[in-house]
C-alpha cells in the first residue's frame, strides 16, 4: 500500500468490547451445524513406501439435506478419497466429518457396517461393482432390504412391503421392464438405473455416486442423471455425484470444484423469469473461503493479472479489492 493512503490505526478495543466479541464467538453455531454433510478441515494422508501423499489437505464442505449436487475436479484432486470417506470405506487422518449426525472418525466396526447399510447408498462407475450378476434386477433391489432385516434394525415397512418398494423404485427409475432380467441382459444405462434403485432400497439419508456415467455414452449418461434428479425430487434424498461429465452442469443446481485436496470454487444455478415470463437458468461462480480465511483465486484470474506469491488487499465498505503486487517496498 505504498502509493496509497495508509489507513488510520483504529483505537485498541476496550475490555467490554473484547468480552462482547468473545461471547459472540462462543455463541456462534458450529461450522455446518445445520448441514446433512459437514467436512471440516478434512485431511487424508496416504503413506506408500515412506512417501506421503496428501490427498485431502484441509477440505471444507457442507451439503444441505435434500440437495442434489456435483463434485468436479481434475484427476488426482482427491474426489474419490473424499467419496470413500463419506461412504464409510476409509477414515480421514485428521479433521472432522459428519453425515446425518454420525461422526465418521468415531465409528467402530459395527456402527460403520450399520452406517453403510442404512445411512448411505452408493453407485459406482463400474456397473459390475453395483449389481450381483447372478440375481435379477428385482432380486438385486430386494437384497439390501433383506440384509437390513437380518441385522435386527427392522423398521416398520411404512412404504409397503419389500416387494412393493422394489416395484415402486424400478418404476420410478423407468426400468420396470428390466425386473426379471440379470445385469448381463441389461444395457449400461439400465444397469446404472437399477443400481440407483439398489442404493435407494433402504431409504438412505445420502446417495453417493462416483463417476456413475463414466462408462456410458452421452445420451445414456443424461438418462442416468435424469434418474438421479427424479430420485432427489420424488424421495427428497440428498445426492452427491462425483463426475467429469460436463452434462452434469445442466442437471444440478450446485457444482463444487476440488483442487489439490481442497474445495476451490462453486457454481450455483438458479432459474430466473424475465419480464416477458421467459425462464432462464443463471449460473454464478463463487470462490470458496475456507475456515481459516484462505481464498483460492482462479488461475485464469491470477495469470491474467500476473499475480504471483503475494497480492495487495484493501477493505472497502462492501467488498475487498485485490491488486497484483506492484513490486514496490517489501
Ligand atoms: N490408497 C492410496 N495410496 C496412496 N495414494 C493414494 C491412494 N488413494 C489415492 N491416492 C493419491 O491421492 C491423490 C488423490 O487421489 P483420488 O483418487 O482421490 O483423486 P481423484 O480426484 O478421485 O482422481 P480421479 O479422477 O483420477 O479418480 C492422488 O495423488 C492419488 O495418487
Amino acid at each position: 500500500m505504498t502509493d496509497r493512503e495508509q489507513p488510520k490505526s483504529p483505537l485498541p478495543p476496550t475490555l467490554t468490547e473484547l468480552e462482547r466479541r468473545a461471547a459472540a464467538h462462543r455463541d456462534r453455531p458450529s461450522y455446518g451445524h445445520d448441514a446433512l454433510i459437514t467436512c471440516d478441515r478434512l485431511v487424508r494422508v496416504f503413506t506408500t513406501d515412506g512417501v506421503e501423499v496428501q490427498a485431502l489437505q484441509g477440505l471444507d464442505l457442507t451439503v444441505q439435506e435434500g440437495e442434489l449436487m456435483a463434485l468436479v475436479g481434475a484427476s488426482g484432486s482427491g474426489k474419490s478419497t473424499l467419496m470413500n470417506i463419506l461412504a464409510g470405506l476409509d477414515v480421514p487422518t485428521a479433521g472432522a466429518a459428519r453425515v446425518a449426525g454420525r461422526d465418521l472418525l468415531a465409528m467402530d466396526a459395527k456402527v460403520r457396517l450399520n452406517y453403510r447399510r442404512e445411512v448411505v447408498g452408493f453407485v459406482w462407475q463400474q456397473t459390475s461393482r453395483n449389481l450381483l450378476p447372478y440375481l435379477t434386477a428385482r432380486q438385486n433391489v430386494a437384497l439390501p432390504m433383506q440384509l437390513r432385516g437380518r441385522g435386527g434394525a427392522r423398521r416398520s415397512a411404512a412404504k409397503g412391503t419389500k416387494g412393493e418398494r422394489t416395484k415402486d423404485l424400478l418404476a420410478m427409475l423407468g426400468v420396470s421392464d428390466c425386473a426379471d432380467r440379470r445385469p448381463g441382459q441389461l444395457s449400461g444405462g439400465q444397469q446404472q438405473r437399477v443400481a440407483i434403485a439398489v442404493a435407494l432400497a433402504n431409504s438412505p439419508s445420502v446417495l453417493l455416486a462416483d463417476e456413475p456415467t463414466g462408462e456410458l455414452d452421452s445420451v445414456t449418461g443424461e438418462e442416468v442423471f435424469a434418474a438421479f434428479r427424479r430420485a432427489n425430487e420424488e424421495l427428497g434424498t440428498t445426492i452427491v455425484i462425483v463426475t467429469h461429465d460436463q452434462a452434469v452442469e445442466s442437471e444440478v443446481r450446485r457444482t463444487v470444484a476440488i483442487r489439490d485436496g481442497r474445495t476451490s470454487s462453486e457454481v450455483l444455478r438458479r432459474t430466473e423469469i424475465d419480464a416477458e415470463g421467459q425462464e432462464s437458468v443463471v449460473a454464478r461462480e463463487y470462490a470458496m473461503l475456507d475456515r481459516a480465511g484462505r481464498l483460492q483465486l482462479p488461475t485464469e484470474y491470477t495469470a491474467a493479472l500476473g499475480m504471483e506469491q503475494r497480492v495487495m488487499l484493501e477493505l472497502e465498505q462492501d467488498h475487498i479489492q485485490v491488486w497484483a503486487d506492484g513490486g514496490t517496498d517489501a
